[in-house]
């Protein structure tokens, strides 16, 4: 089996023929001519493998437009028959830092809803894609950033960031389907439960010995040089096989969801405006703005 290593060139011809068919895939699903706004997507087309570059600085803070982008375009990669994935952060501090907390402060319930729904809707088709699924974490990644992370299938992660899912500490319940995650990745509940009841936030190294993460690389690019022989170590003849075995694996947490959407998005509202929650928050964001 030969696997192909090579470098995207990042504003290459290639590039630019994906964004633009995407383009107009945008305006046939939404009505508006609209490009991709808070992503870049390159894909080589030797390989099959696309690089899907979260781009809404400064922190890749999650709003309904960046997930629903981010889920059109794993839609459409599914068409093209591409097969693999390796999701990556423009900033070199911040992988993602998990839902835009600017919108869930003092905002419409329809706001939230919209939030929320979005939200859902990228795990379901992350966690569900047939393609080969490769987060390259090269910043902090917590909370839905970790959520990203996990719902892929192997991931890469820098030296010295933090990785961890926080809703517990902000105020708010995991949801089932991220709980079903996150055991999909450390299947000892116990350390799972306890992860998640209490916020723990890995650095990278000690995510690597914990199972959090698959492999530490020294630099973005040995990352995907480290990515690209991830996906490409699977032959071309398995893929089918693999999307349906994979599939099999996460057909339950899958089911599971659907099952409790609409509950997941009610103990969600109802949480969220909670005045304890909403005042929570607003000190919250305080403390980060201090830290500047
Ligand atoms: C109350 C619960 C709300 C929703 C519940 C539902 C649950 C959903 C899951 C979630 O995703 S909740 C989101 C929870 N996220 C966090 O708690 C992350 C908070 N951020 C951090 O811990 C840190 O920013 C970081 C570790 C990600 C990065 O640290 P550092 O490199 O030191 O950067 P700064 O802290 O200086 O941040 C840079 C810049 O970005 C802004 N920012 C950071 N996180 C968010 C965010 N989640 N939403 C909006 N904006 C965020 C931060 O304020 C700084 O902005 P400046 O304008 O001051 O530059």
């Amino acid at each position: 089996m030969a696997a192909r290593i090579m470098n995207l060139p990042k504003h290459g011809l290639c590039h630019l023929m994906r964004t633009s068919a995407l383009a107009r895939h945008y305006a046939g699903s939404t009505g508006s001519a609209s490009p991709p706004q808070f992503t870049t997507l390159s894909v080589d087309d030797k390989t099959g493998i696309a690089t899907l570059t979260l781009n809404r600085p400064p922190a890749n803070a999650l709003n309904a437009a960046f997930m629903g982008e981010i889920a059109r375009s794993i839609k459409e990669l599914e068409k093209s028959k591409c097969r693999g994935l390796i999701l990556t952060s423009s900033s070199e501090r911040i992988f993602c830092a998990g839902l835009d907390l600017k919108e869930c402060y003092q905002a419409e319930a329809s706001h939230l809803q919209g939030i929320w729904v979005a939200l859902q809707n990228l795990w379901h088709t992350l966690y569900s894609t047939p393609l080969i699924t490769v987060a390259l974490i090269n910043g902090h990644t917590v909370a839905g950033g970790g959520m990203l992370a996990l719902s892929s299938e192997y991931r890469i992660m820098l030296p010295n960031f933090k990785i961890g899912i926080n809703e517990t500490m902000v105020g708010l319940a995991v949801p089932m389907w991220l709980i079903d995650t996150y055991l999909n990745v450390i299947p000892n509940r116990r350390v799972a439960e306890w992860d998640l009841t209490a916020s723990r936030i890995y650095k990278s190294e000690h995510a690597l010995k914990a199972g959090l993460v698959d492999e530490l690389a020294a630099s973005k690019e040995q990352g995907l040089e480290r990515a690209v022989a991830f996906i490409s170590s699977y032959p071309k003849h398995s893929l089918v096989a693999r999307a349906i075995t994979k599939r099999q694996f996460r057909e339950k947490d899958l089911k599971n969801f659907e099952d409790n959407r609409q509950h997941d998005l009610e103990i969600f509202l109802s949480n969220i405006q909670k005045p304890n929650v909403q005042s929570y928050l607003g000190e919250y964001l305080e403390s980060l703005k201090k830290k500047a």
